[in-house]
């Protein structure tokens, strides 16, 4: 809205550290949401890609803007888990050392995707299009909301006084775009599950180049995504447990729809009447999804160890709930 934009033009943007974005701990909910605006755009000055790909402030400013719009004010998938994701994202490179790993036009994929990863997300997942034959499931058969998230990153890209990208030649943009569609679909865990196991088998056999060999560079990033994508589960105890309330809600409210519209039996993290099982499905969540990618994110890269051991404090604390 013009109205933000310009209360985002007029103050000064302020930096990383008085922001507290650099901190793996960090906790969205002290900052409003101009300040979150204000905080994307830090993010994309600090890592010079304001600088290296010419981005114009106010261009940036209006673009973070439009992008919190399309976010819908669903339980989970809303502007703050976006905004999260991006952080995330922030502090594992430049906190983590990931910043010696991925090159400028990587690390601009990143940012974009991460903030662009879940828009227009309605608090369902690909499963629950597909049962109510939504035309989205028509239109992407696989990754049917992943593929969503993506078309709307690119048509608020190309959106009047949002072009962030417009000093790139058309080389260079093809070339992000790429890399921005492969980190978008990449969020969609049934992906992270197919390739998860040739990442483990590389940093098993002791062969991973991560500077050399692109099809190396395109599993990490990946895998990146990913870790940003459940990074909630490695924050600390109080804030977990509060986001976890907000994914079960919004998983609840999608099972109540399959229950009282589809007449369907919704799956277990679903279904409302089995909220005690919450301890017990969020251990299931750590174990099967985030501990073994935490630990071969902390192989690849020792900095990000503690993503892993917050993703330990966290089940720790959720054994002790499960008694
Ligand atoms: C009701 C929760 C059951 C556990 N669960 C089952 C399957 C899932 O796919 C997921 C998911 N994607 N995210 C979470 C989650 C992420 C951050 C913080 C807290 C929880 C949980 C989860």
């Amino acid at each position: 809205s013009p109205l933000e934009t310009n209360a985002l033009l007029t103050n000064d943007i302020p930096s990383s550290k008085s922001l507290g974005i650099l901190k793996y701990e960090f906790d969205d909910t002290t900052l409003s949401d101009l300040d979150t605006v204000r905080a994307s755009v830090r993010m994309f000055i600090d890592l010079k890609l304001v600088e290296k790909f010419r981005i114009n402030h106010e261009t940036l400013c209006r673009w973070v803007a439009s992008v919190k719009r399309n976010y819908r004010p669903v339980s989970y998938h809303n502007w703050r888990h976006a905004f999260n994701v991006c952080q995330s994202c922030f502090c594992m490179v430049k906190t983590g050392g990931l910043d010696t790993v991925f090159s400028d036009f990587e690390k601009l994929a990143l940012l974009v995707s991460c903030l662009s990863h879940d828009l227009d997300h309605r608090g369902t997942n690909n499963a629950f299009q597909a049962k109510i034959e939504h035309p989205l499931a028509r239109l992407y058969s696989t990754s049917t909301m992943e593929h969503h998230h993506y078309n709307q990153c690119l048509m608020l890209l190309q959106s009047d006084g949002c072009e962030i990208l417009s000093h790139l030649s058309s080389t260079e943009y093809a070339q992000v775009i790429k890399l921005i569609q492969h980190a978008i679909l990449s969020t969609d865990l049934a992906i992270y599950f197919k390739k998860r196991g040739e990442f483990f088998n590389i940093l098993r056999s002791e062969n991973a180049d991560w500077k050399g060999n692109d099809s190396h560079r395109e599993l990490l990033r990946g895998m990146v995504m990913t870790g940003t994508d459940v990074s909630a589960i490695t924050k600390p105890w109080h804030l977990e447990f509060q986001i976890a309330q907000l994914v079960a809600e919004e998983f609840f409210e999608q099972g109540d729809i399959e229950k009282t519209k589809l007449h369907q039996e919704p799956p277990d993290m679903m279904n409302r009447k089995l909220k005690h099982k919450l301890p017990k499905m969020q251990i299931g969540f750590i174990d099967s999804i985030c501990l073994p990618l935490y630990e071969a994110l902390s192989d690849v890269e020792p900095g990000l160890q503690p993503l892993l051991n917050g993703c330990l404090d966290n089940r720790r604390h959720w054994e002790e709930e499960s008694l």
